[in-house]
């Protein structure tokens, strides 16, 4: 896997967040409320902080990055979201060479700021539609969950969406861990 990137883009189908999700409505509702992840999640948990996996720059094809397969290059930046010492959400964020001009190239160096606070405090900014995805138990993010001590014996759910600023696309995937709460009853 290049730079072990997890190719959350690839290994999958994602449906359309206007489709009936066979999930409870808590996780419907975390799914796919348009609102920024890092606010609700500091509303919710004490001590938020954003741990950086890596940051590359890599190629496209159709395993990684699809959606921009016909970009020449692409940052890929893959974080943890930690909620009261615990990974809560696995981000994967890929951004274009394109759009990482103008003021958008400073998207290169936020190091552990919050995206989602450069994101929702810049008025270009627009949310496409947010599409979502099940991985059922044994899949690769489940392994994951449990390297975190997160064992999980259900499905664990993942969703994504374009943002644009200045009209420049960039694709945001998150996987809520089990940590999260998301799947408590
Ligand atoms: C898009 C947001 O930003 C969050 C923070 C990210 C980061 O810092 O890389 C990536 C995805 C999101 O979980 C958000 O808070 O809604």
């Amino acid at each position: 896997m290049h730079n072990n990137i997890l190719p959350l883009g690839a290994l999958t189908s994602w449906i359309s967040e206007t489709e009936s999700l066979h999930c409870t409505e808590k996780i419907t509702s975390w799914l796919c409320d348009h609102n920024s992840l890092t606010q609700k999640l500091e509303l919710q948990f004490n001590h938020f902080f954003v741990e950086v996996k890596q940051q590359v720059y890599i190629k496209p094809n159709c395993t990684l990055s699809p959606m921009f397969k016909n970009e020449d290059k692409i940052l890929v930046r893959e974080v943890f979201l930690h909620c009261e010492n615990k990974p809560v959400v696995f981000a994967q964020t890929e951004i274009p060479f394109s759009t990482l001009t103008e003021q958008q190239a400073e998207l290169a160096e936020i190091g552990k700021q919050s995206l989602g606070k450069i994101l929702f405090q810049d008025p270009t900014m627009l949310r496409g539609q947010i599409e979502v995805t099940e991985f059922k138990q044994g899949s690769l993010f489940h392994q994951l969950a449990t390297d975190f001590q997160q064992p999980a014996n259900h499905s664990l759910w993942a969703r994504r969406s374009l943002f644009y600023l200045n009209n420049k696309p960039l694709l945001v995937s998150e996987l809520f861990l089990p940590a999260s709460g998301i799947y408590d009853q």
